[in-house]
């Protein structure tokens, strides 16, 4: 098999996230963005020691699985969901079998739970940032998604299922305000443009909705009309706050050089297990508020008897986990890179009357060398990509009896569990939970016990 062959097959294996398999007498591809069962004819478009990567050209034939009615009418052309066509309980068997399969690769004899639904399968997310751009190259101008498989085309999402329509008014407005006069995005390459992102966040039990638009500053644009037409409309929420947030980097991501508010505040709240949570734009807040009820709630069972005991909740965000556990414990240590998010997490939790929680604000793998607590417990949420393995062996050195380790990638998740069970701890239970219904992803909660040789 060589570089730019074409090929046919069904998929068969099918492995997180969304990589499937095809197997031909000539050998295996691997192909992203696929779905169990389907026919495809695929380009292979990398081979490297001898393993072979295709690219989808064309569905042949669609995987039986695809039965799910109304399907969102972006899906194919936007890259945001891949499981929109699969009804909800299938896309929870294959995210269950998925994570079970990479857990069963690493260890043996451990309780597995299964996979506990979102609350909601539509309509879920809490925020969203979406990109300008233009639908094709030279086209129409675009505010949405990122289409499929593209860089640089964005599809516009009017019509997302996986968010309030106050999501989708909010961006028919803005697109259409800058539509009207004729403003540019900005492209990448060229380092030329004024339109980047519209980040819109919204607290389902509250109802608050934050506005954010990103920009360069190449231009000056008038926003106060814009403004003005943002809180004129008939939403189901209330918007609290509308910024101008001023982005001149090279780099494709949302973030701040300078924050105008144009109106109202910064931060807007949201409620969970009866907490109250203050959200600033770029702090971490899980992404489906009703499902990170479950999930806490699992964290919790996992995290048992705590009276008396220190807690660290590592990698704490906007300290949502230690706030939870707080009631119960002596004492609970959040640590956070994101200096803001420990900001609103010290706030919150005098919002919520809890004074044995304190948050610090660094790198896990620095700040650990500096704490003057002792845990008894340690609570693991890091990022997608797992713990850095030097602030895992650290962490690891604490010598707590139960660690429960939370992920939002199980193929990180894994490749920490080795360390993790060759230093003496053994996994005892594991569940999954749907964070992200119509998306190929899943959140892990691991509950281990240490097992090793006996530690001074
Ligand atoms: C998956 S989130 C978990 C947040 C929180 N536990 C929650 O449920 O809302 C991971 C968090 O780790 C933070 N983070 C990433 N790298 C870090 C590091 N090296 N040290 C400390 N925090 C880090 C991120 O900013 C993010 O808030």
């Amino acid at each position: 098999m060589k570089k730019g062959e074409i090929y046919e097959g069904t998929i068969g294996r099918f492995d997180f996230p969304d990589k499937g398999v095809i197997e031909l007498p000539e050998g295996k591809i691997t192909i992203k963005h696929a779905l169990p069962g389907q026919k495809v004819r695929v380009m292979i478009n990398k081979k490297r020691g001898g393993r072979c990567e295709g690219r989808i050209l064309e569905v042949l034939e669609h995987s039986s699985l695809e039965s799910a009615e109304n399907p969102c009418p972006h899906f194919g052309s936007c890259g945001g969901c891949v499981y929109q066509t699969i009804p909800y309980a299938e896309q929870l068997k294959i995210k269950e079998q998925q994570v079970k399969d990479l857990i069963d690769g690493v260890c043996e004899d451990y309780e597995f739970e299964g996979i506990r639904p979102s609350p909601v399968e539509a309509e879920y997310r809490n925020k969203m940032e979406f990109s300008f751009g233009d639908e094709y190259k030279d086209g129409p101008l675009a505010l949405g998604m990122h289409k499929r498989g593209s860089f640089y085309d964005v599809v516009t999402t009017t019509e997302c299922k996986i968010v309030n329509p106050d999501f989708c008014d909010i961006l028919k407005t803005v697109k259409e305000y800058f539509e009207q006069l004729g403003t540019g995005f900005y492209k990448k390459m060229q380092h030329t443009g004024y339109l980047r992102h519209l980040l819109v966040r919204r607290a389902v039990k509250t109802g608050e909705i934050l506005v954010a638009l990103v920009t360069t500053t190449q231009e000056e644009v008038d926003l106060k009309p814009l403004t003005d037409l943002l809180l004129g409309l008939s939403l189901n929420g209330k918007i609290v706050g509308i910024l101008h947030i001023l982005n001149d980097s090279l780099a494709d991501v949302v973030k701040s050089d300078r924050t105008d508010i144009l109106y109202g505040q910064d931060y807007f709240y949201e409620e969970l297990l009866g907490l109250k949570f203050k959200i600033s734009p770029f702090s971490f807040f899980q992404t489906n508020s009703l499902g990170a009820e479950v999930l806490y709630e699992t964290v919790r069972g996992y995290v048992g008897e705590t009276k008396d005991k220190v807690v660290f909740d590592l990698y704490s965000g906007t300290g949502t986990i230690a706030q939870i556990i707080a009631p119960v414990a002596k004492k609970v240590v959040g640590v956070e890179i994101v200096k803001e998010a420990v900001e609103a997490a010290r706030e919150n939790a005098g919002l919520n009357g809890l004074e044995n929680c304190e948050f610090i604000d660094g790198d896990v793998l620095k700040i650990i060398d500096e704490l003057k607590d002792k845990p008894d417990l340690i609570i693991l949420d890091p990022p997608r990509d797992g713990i850095h393995p030097k602030a895992l062996g650290k962490i690891i050195d604490f010598g707590v009896d139960r660690m429960v380790y939370v992920s939002c990638k199980p193929t990180s998740l894994v490749r920490d569990l080795v360390v993790l069970q060759e230093r003496g701890y053994r996994v005892e239970k594991v569940c999954c939970m749907d964070m992200f219904p119509s998306t190929a992803n899943v959140e892990t909660v691991i509950l281990m016990t240490y097992c090793g040789p006996e530690k001074e």
